[in-house]
């Protein structure tokens, strides 16, 4: 039944508003879009001609209450391809709705957007990662989704995918192949590793009891997004790179003295922007090279 309760609070014709707003004053045309972790904002530093527009200026959007998360959407060139970067996302411990959070993901696709690439700040699970390495997502755990905290939760709209998305191949192996070879060609592979993504919901970190219980899961990192942006982006055709920065070695032992806090994941998160930035301009440079988009769940193909 559909009732004011269940229903999505970002409609179809709210996601058509807000694109053709942009679409109305920026002659760029993206194909693809970079969601940049806290942080990670400096990603944006090599992009030419920018147009940025600050989220709260934008008909229907969020905006962002988290240091390290600037609020800007940001359209220029990075080696002669059009993309568009979210200077700061959302997440669910800001009080947004998933459908909120998620929202730019469904505006990249209605303006055309082929491929997302989404960064992220978390703290490493396997215990063979080091602070400041590079997980390449190859799959994630959608905790909160569990417990029924999942942004395609409602009523489905056809127009942008399926009423059950498969969810096995979130994360392109196209994509992902070319990222590894980019990592290994710049010299980084020492510290660039695959794993799966576990999101929680926040805003604390995890208790011991808990890390444990994620490691045992399966998760090789935990942070507190991603999750609901892909699984958005998949639902409607978006081909999906996700990279994690691992700001942080999680304790899973009771005697581990140290104590994680936001301004230390800021400051790895910083000195390494400079390494994911290379990383990522050269992902965007070939990424035409992976031709295969996976359009299956989506019924609405594309720009208006
Ligand atoms: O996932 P991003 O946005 O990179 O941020 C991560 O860093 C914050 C905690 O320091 C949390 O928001 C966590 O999710
Ligand atoms: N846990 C959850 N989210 C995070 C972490 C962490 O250790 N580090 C950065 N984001």
């Amino acid at each position: 039944m559909h009732t004011e309760e269940n229903s999505c609070c970002c409609s179809f014709d709210d996601c058509k508003l807000t694109t053709e707003w942009l679409l109305s004053r920026t002659r760029h045309r993206p194909k693809i879009a970079i969601v940049c972790g806290s942080g990670l904002g400096l990603l944006t530093d090599s992009v030419s001609n920018k147009q940025t527009f600050r989220y709260e200026d934008i008909p229907n959007f969020p905006v962002s209450t988290v240091p390290g998360h600037e609020g800007s959407l940001v359209f220029g060139q990075i080696k002669g391809k059009s993309c568009v970067f979210m200077q700061g996302r959302f997440h669910l411990y800001e009080g947004y709705s998933l459908c909120k959070v998620t929202f730019p993901v469904r505006i990249f696709k209605l303006m055309g957007v082929e491929t997302i690439a989404v960064t992220n700040a978390s703290g490493g699970l396997c215990q063979d990662f080091k602070v400041g390495d590079i997980m390449v997502i190859k799959d994630h755990i959608n905790l909160p989704g569990f417990a029924g905290q999942h942004p395609l939760c409602g009523p489905n709209d056809e127009r942008f995918g399926i009423r059950f998305p498969c969810m096995s191949d979130a994360y392109s192996k196209d994509l992902r192949k070319l990222v590894l070879d980019i990592t290994a060609e710049l010299g980084y592979s020492n510290f660039v590793h695959e794993g799966v993504y576990c999101m929680v919901s926040g805003p604390n970190f995890e208790t011991i009891a808990e890390a444990r219980m994620l490691h045992i899961l399966g998760s090789d990192s935990v942070g507190m997004s991603t999750v609901p942006e892909v699984t958005v982006a998949k639902h409607c055709g978006l081909r999906v790179l996700g990279l994690s920065l691992i700001t942080n070695k999680v304790s899973l032992d009771y005697s581990h003295e140290e104590k994680v806090n936001h301004e230390e994941v800021l400051q790895i998160s910083k000195m390494r922007a400079e390494m994911l930035k290379n990383v990522l301009v050269t992902f965007i440079a070939r990424s035409h090279q992976v031709e295969t988009i996976n359009n299956s769940n989506c019924i609405y193909s594309n720009a208006m």
